[in-house]
């Protein structure tokens, strides 16, 4: 058990194990710069991933490949094992499970943090309908273990706007945890956290694995160090450079070139 009351899920890792997400020969070009460069890589089910790279190595184009944002020239990118991302668009791949945090917390905040989650759950009445509609108990109870997941139970009536900025970033992963994703992409979730934010929120996410699949990309090292149990990702030119464990990963003398420096 951590300081959120949470246990952290041991994950699957044998052979065998199902990817989630499938990309192949990605390449995307902005006039005639290679952003990926026939990139691959594999997301196994349930797995919590962590890219890696300098500034401009891709990691962002890449998210923005898997959720539509940008269509590559060429490769593919599928979702489990049929499901063509490339021939959906972007609410289409998000109603299909794959949601995304961008780095700045996005949450409302003149709403209560209840409030939030409740809209959070919002398919398509609106904000003052679905904050005027009454909750059914199976919505109330997922509020409830959502709020209890991101630490945040005792926060509830807070209006969203005074929460600290790590627990902003809690509420906002809650958000996304309301439409019950398969795959979460999470950007930088630690910048601008206090030490002991960047530790909870190693914890949450760990937390989430096994029942989630979640590429987290970040620059601070010691947070990725901290959750990354199982193969981290380092792009390098649009392209993965190498894939492995952290240690791995961080005794690589082209990644240590590139990146991390000696
Ligand atoms: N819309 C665009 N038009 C032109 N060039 C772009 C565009 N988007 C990205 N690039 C270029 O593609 C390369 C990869 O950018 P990307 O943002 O994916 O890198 P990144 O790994 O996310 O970097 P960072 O760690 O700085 O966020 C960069 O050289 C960037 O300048």
């Amino acid at each position: 058990m951590n300081v959120l009351g949470l246990e952290a899920r041991q994950v699957d890792n044998s052979p065998g194990q199902k990817p989630i997400l499938y990309l192949e020969g990605v390449s995307v070009s902005f006039d005639g710069f290679k952003a990926l460069n026939n990139l691959s890589l594999y997301i196994d089910t349930g797995e919590l991933r962590c890219l890696i790279g300098p500034n401009g190595a891709g990691k962002t184009t890449l998210m923005d490949v898997i959720t539509g944002k940008t269509k590559p020239d060429s490769g593919s990118v599928y979702f489990g094992q049929t499901l063509d991302l490339l021939k959906m668009d972007e609410p289409a791949i998000a109603e299909a499970g794959i949601c995304r945090k961008f780095q700045k917390p996005s949450v409302f905040e003149m709403l209560s943090v209840f409030e939030n989650l409740e809209l959070a759950l919002a398919t398509h009445k609106g904000v003052w309908a679905t904050l005027f509609a009454k909750l059914n108990n199976h919505q109330r109870e997922r509020i409830e273990q959502v709020l209890e997941t991101i630490g945040l139970t005792e926060h509830r009536s807070q209006l969203a706007g005074i929460l600290s900025h790590g627990q902003k970033q809690w509420l906002e992963i809650g958000m996304l945890l309301m439409q019950e994703p398969k795959v979460m992409l999470v950007d930088e979730p630690v910048a601008g956290m206090t030490q002991q934010e960047v530790e909870r929120t190693a914890q949450l996410l760990l937390s989430l694995q096994g029942e989630r699949s979640i590429i987290v990309v970040e620059h601070d090292m010691e947070f990725v160090r901290s959750i990354a149990q199982h193969r981290v990702t380092v792009l390098h030119e649009g392209s993965v450079l190498t894939e492995g464990t952290m240690e791995e990963v961080q005794n690589d003398p082209r990644v240590k070139q590139v990146y991390l420096g000696d």
